[in-house]
Order: structure tokens, then C-alpha cells, then sequence
């Protein structure tokens, strides 16, 4: 429902204090013509009530001439920072950058986190945001969970509807999101509240079945009817069923890139408060759906990129496909999530 100016600005205090914004700190505001322009006053207002010194750094928007669609995840790689030395200076110049336009993983993103810098992503819709204000139990939660994960060797995922997919882990890092940057260097969004790593290149084989239910990002649709996907050392090599199969098929194949194949993160959701029912009561152009990714309990699988990680798969195409209902076990036993269940770490509170 709608959220006030007031709430709004309340709400930034409250993640920018939880991002250990401090008076002798700057803040930028990322933001370009899209962005939403009460998130980026509320950003404004808030960080200047923290006593932080505030600017903002505006970037014309970039449309990648094959993109589609209005979801900023469906199309990674060169954003409006992309060759913009200056703003890249101004913005690596700041203590912590409130992002209302979406940097997405991208290599620019990557440069500016290393100089230590810390970056919030803030692009769903207010009611989103106020329904999932991030909280330090929701970071307790992650943390927890990626003390398993970070130390991994190996994970499976199963499932009732078929699914039983296993890869090797330990390459490529742990990444934690549980809604606001409060340590040098860190990249977090709010609203989230789940954990993911990568597959070790070429390590990824067996099957995947997306069930009726299960969630299609960006295309934001329930599937009907359940795709299987055939995974071979890394990459899908099969996907088949009926006209869901299809449309994805037809998608990925748009792109004529056979890296759009690869398999790109892969973790579970552990946000109670994340909804699998919410993307059906919003407009597919209200945000990018982080209900989808983060609720309690998901395997979220994802394909394409890896660069942010220091892979060398920069297709753009990008999809994050959470799943209901499997059991995800790291090493042969820890399990993590028992039929859609999360039960590591065992403790949730609302
Ligand atoms: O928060 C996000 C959003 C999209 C994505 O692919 C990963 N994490
Ligand atoms: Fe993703």
C-alpha cells in the first residue's frame, strides 16, 4: 500500500544507520531519469539528517540496443557508468553510494567497491521497501547460513518434481545480501535477505525441473506447466516441455551467445518476510521482483554472467529462476533447506 514521504525519509535513516553512515562520511546518489525520484529524495533528506555530506551524481540511461524489456536484470554487462571516467572518480570518491538506477554487477561496480567504498542498491517500489526493512536479525540470518556455504566443496539440490543437480563449490566467493552496506567495500540491496555462490567452471551437471509455480525472472511469470533443463559440465544443454519451455528457449536462443548457458549464481533465500505470492500483485514494471529472490526457503538458480566474480562469462542475458520445494545439502549433509523448509540456520524469527 502507499508509503508517505515521511515513512520513506524514516525509513533511509533507519538503513543508512544500519550502514554505519556516520557526520564525517559522504554519501552520493546514484540516480538517472528512470530512477524513482521519491527514493532519491528520501536518500537525499535522510543521509543530510545522518550529518553526512550529500551529492548527487546524475548519468544519462544506456538501452542496449538488444535488450527487452524494462527489468534492469534481464540485460547485465555496460551500464551508464560504462566509460565515464569522471562520474566513475565522483563516485569512488564517496563513502558510501545509495544506487536508485541499478549499476547491477558490473565491472564499474566491481572498480569502485575495491576502493572501498560501499554501495546500497535501492530500486523497488516504497511498500516493497517499507515490508522488508532490512534488520540486524536478517543479517545474523545470512551470516549463519554463509559460514556453511563459504566452506562448501559441494552441493545438491533435489526435489519431489525431479530435480537433482549437483556442482562443485569453492572457486569463486560467498556473496551475503541482507539490505544495507555497513562494512568497506561491500555491495548490498535493499530489500533482500539471501545468499549465493558459483558453480566451479564446468562442474555443474543433472537436471533442473522448474515445477508449475516456480518463478521466471525477468519475464515475472508463474510457470504453468514445469520446464526441465539439462545441465552438462557448466552449461544447459536441453530445455524441454511444453509452451513455457519454449518461450524460454526462444529467449535465451535471441541472444546468439552460447555463453547465455552457462550457469550463473546459485544460493537459497532466508527472508520470512519475502513473499512468493507478492510478484502476482505487482505490475510487471513496478521493480525487479526481490520477493521472488529472496523468500524463505528458495533455490534460487540463476543463469549467464559470472564477471562480477572474476569469471570471464559477460554475456548480458541474465535469468534468476527461484524454485519452491527442494532440498538443498552442502558436502552430503548439511542440509540446508528440507523441501522448501529452511533448516540451517534453525532459528527464525519474524
Ligand atoms: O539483489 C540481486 C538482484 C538481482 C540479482 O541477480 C542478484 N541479486
Ligand atoms: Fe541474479
Amino acid at each position: 500500500m502507499p508509503v508517505s514521504d515521511n515513512q520513506l525519509v524514516e525509513m533511509f535513516e533507519h538503513v543508512l544507520t544500519l550502514s554505519n553512515v556516520t557526520p564525517s562520511e559522504s554519501v552520493a546518489i546514484l540516480k538517472s531519469h528512470y530512477s524513482n525520484p521519491r527514493i532519491v529524495d528520501a536518500a537525499f533528506n535522510a543521509a543530510q539528517r545522518l550529518g553526512a555530506k550529500v551529492y548527487g551524481v546524475e548519468l544519462p540511461a544506456l538501452n542496449p540496443p538488444k535488450a527487452m524489456g524494462n527489468d534492469m536484470t534481464a540485460y547485465c554487462g555496460d551500464t551508464p557508468l560504462t566509460g565515464n571516467k569522471a562520474a566513475q572518480t565522483a563516485l569512488e570518491a564517496a563513502d558510501l553510494i545509495v544506487d536508485t538506477m541499478m549499476l547491477l554487477h558490473s565491472p564499474e561496480q566491481e572498480q569502485i567497491l575495491k576502493t572501498g567504498t560501499r554501495i546500497l542498491l535501492a530500486v523497488e517500489p516504497p511498500e516493497v521497501l517499507a515490508r522488508i526493512l532490512p534488520t540486524l536479525e536478517d543479517k545474523r540470518r545470512v551470516v549463519a547460513a554463509e559460514k556453511v556455504l563459504k566452506t562448501a566443496k559441494k552441493m545438491r539440490v533435489t526435489s519431489a518434481a525431479g530435480s537433482d543437480f549437483t556442482m562443485s563449490l569453492g572457486d569463486y566467493p560467498t556473496v551475503t545480501e541482507y539490505g544495507f552496506a555497513d562494512e568497506p567495500g561491500r555491495w548490498d540491496h535493499w530489500p533482500s535477505g539471501f545468499l549465493f555462490s558459483w558453480p566451479n567452471e564446468e562442474s555443474a551437471n543433472g537436471k533442473l525441473v522448474i515445477d508449475i509455480g516456480d518463478i521466471l525472472l525477468p519475464f515475472k511469470t508463474y510457470c504453468r506447466e514445469s520446464i526441465t533443463l539439462t545441465i552438462k559440465d557448466g552449461f544447459i544443454t536441453d530445455i524441454t516441455g511444453g509452451f513455457e519451455a519454449e518461450y524460454l528457449r526462444d529467449y535465451m536462443a535471441y541472444f546468439k551467445d552460447p555463453e547465455v548457458y552457462g550457469i550463473s549464481h546459485v544460493g537459497w533465500g532466508l527472508q520470512p518476510r519475502a513473499q512468493w505470492t507478492a510478484m502476482g500483485l505487482h505490475d510487471k514494471n513496478d521493480g525487479m521482483c526481490m520477493d521472488a529472490r529472496a523468500f524463505n526457503g528458495n533455490f534460487l538458480f540463476s543463469t549467464g554472467p559470472n564477471t562480477e566474480v572474476g569469471g570471464t562469462r559477460k554475456t548480458p542475458c541474465h535469468m534468476d529462476i527461484p524454485l519452491r520445494n527442494c532440498t538443498i545439502t552442502l558436502d552430503d549433509e548439511v542440509v540446508v533447506v528440507n523441501a522448501g523448509e529452511v533448516v540451517f540456520p534453525n532459528t527464525l524469527s519474524e
